[in-house]
């Protein structure tokens, strides 16, 4: 995609956090689930469930964007889908405007149906290809009873205006427009009714890339104009990089980091961020680096039917230690603004130092990880864990787990790891060094061979 609007500078590290938003929660989601029941049998009896949400919490506030990124199956169209209610959720509760939605009926949900509204990724499919434009755009009206100042057809020319397209299509079939016409056809029907809450999922992945940033730009120019509030779902991070203001990164139904746009985008935190933007194509070859080589996650996706235990990215992580396999890591806050859910978070502190065996499964990712990325993410990890070390405690907010004091095995970790930038091989030394009681027991359980190899930090 190309360049949109909103411009990110990018260097180094991050300040500490950004300043806390204080603009109004708009809509507060806390410990959401939706499971898909898996029945068997004459009797459809429960043999499992699809657990494709398993407990998110994230706030949206007014007039701001977040963008939910992950692959393909992590569950973001679902968690769209009942934000919005359109689906009902398993667990957990949905607030909008303070007030309880989880679990209103249909006929309750009807009024706020004005006021949360869906962008649908498939500009062909979600338009009816029978109606006219006029009798698309229009159909909220009619739903909702609701009579324009002016009239219905006044109306809808003005919102055709509004998003780019001539009044004069208001007679035409959608087989007439090309498919970024026709997401400008799909936005106009979902700003009919004046929403607050705008939920797009996968607004431009099923167009050109040529179009995408020119649906994006409208979308963030419509933003400005009529005080709206986006929830953006998409599978890369391309999309929601230059509009978003938080974002959301999901894996197998739980949020492993959100993050203001700049904290995520200059120090990722979570290994699987920092593998979903080294996805990201880099256009300006002069900014392509080190940061160019790509992180390839093994295979696809475990099923949500029976997900990993412990962190559920621990199957395909190459820092992934025993802690991991075993402890889910709980989304904490450990910068301001910049909340992540991992043992061994790139570019801060390690929460589990003692923990230095790797996981075959880590080890075999690993492979996938060029050496520089390995060497480039232990280098950062140090530097920041020194420098958080040295630096204020204060830094570290309550509940998260911060380093002791200079001291701590991290910090004692700096050098081997400087080490390590250089000469990737040498880690397995200071891994025998640093913890042989661990080392023997990880390796009769993990390797077999007494191949034990060093986490990478
Ligand atoms: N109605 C359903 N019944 C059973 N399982 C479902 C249903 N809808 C979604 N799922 C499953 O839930 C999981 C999450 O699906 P979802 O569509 O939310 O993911 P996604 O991240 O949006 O993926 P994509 O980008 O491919 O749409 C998937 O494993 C999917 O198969």
């Amino acid at each position: 995609m190309s360049e949109t609007k909103k411009t990110d500078a990018a260097p180094s590290v991050p300040p500490q956090g950004s300043a806390p938003d204080e603009r109004e929660v708009l809509l507060k989601v806390q410990g959401l689930q939706k499971h898909f029941p898996i029945r068997k049998g004459v009797l459809q009896r429960q043999v499992g469930a699809v657990k494709a949400v398993d407990g998110i919490d994230f706030e949206v506030r007014k007039g701001e964007t977040l963008g939910v990124v992950g692959e393909s199956g992590c569950g973001k169209s679902t968690m769209g889908r009942v934000i919005t209610r359109l689906q009902d959720p398993t667990g957990g509760t949905i607030h909008f405007e303070g007030q309880d939605i989880t679990r209103l009926k249909p006929a309750a949900m009807r009024p706020l149906r004005r006021d949360i509204q869906m962008i649908f990724q498939d500009p062909y499919g979600s338009l009816n290809p029978r109606h006219t434009i006029g009798g698309i755009v229009s159909a909220p009206f009619r739903l909702q009873g609701v009579e324009p100042e002016g009239g219905v057809k006044k109306e809808v020319q003005r919102l055709l205006e509004l998003v780019g397209l001539s009044p004069e299509h208001y007679n035409r079939y959608p087989h007439e427009f090309s498919g970024g016409q026709r997401q400008r056809i799909g936005i106009a029907r979902a700003l009919a009714l004046k929403p607050k809450l705008v939920v797009a999922d996968e607004p431009v992945s099923a167009l050109d890339v040529s179009i995408q940033a020119q649906v994006v730009n409208l979308m963030d120019d419509l933003q400005q104009e009529l005080g709206l509030t986006y929830v953006i779902i998409a599978h890369d991070l391309s999309v929601v990089r230059h509009v978003s203001d938080r974002i959301a990164v999901m894996y197998l139904g739980k949020i492993v980091e959100l993050a203001d746009r700049t904290s995520l985008y200059q120090a990722p935190m979570h290994p699987y961020t920092k593998a979903l933007m080294s996805a990201v194509p880099v256009p300006d070859p002069k900014r392509r680096g080190a940061k160019s080589e790509r992180i390839l996650l093994k295979g696809d996706v475990p099923s949500p039917i029976s997900p990993p235990s412990g962190c559920r990215f621990h199957t395909r992580c190459w820092k992934a230690t025993q802690v991991c396999a075993t402890q889910e890591p709980v989304l904490v806050e450990l910068r301001t603004g910049q909340q992540v859910a991992c043992h061994h978070p790139e570019n801060f502190a390690d929460q589990a130092p003692q923990d230095v065996v790797l996981l075959t499964a880590a080890k075999e990712a690993a492979e996938l990880v060029a050496d520089e990325v390995l060497a480039e993410s232990a280098a950062t990890s140090a530097a920041v864990a020194a420098e958080i070390a040295d630096g204020p405690a204060a830094e570290a907010p309550e509940g998260t787990v911060a380093p002791e004091s200079a001291e701590t095995p991290e910090t004692a970790e700096t050098p081997e790891v400087t080490e390590a930038a250089e000469a990737p091989e040498a880690t397995e030394t200071a891994e025998t060094a640093e913890a042989p009681e661990v080392a023997e027991t990880a390796e009769t359980a993990e390797d077999p061979e007494g191949e034990t190899p060093a986490k990478e930090k």
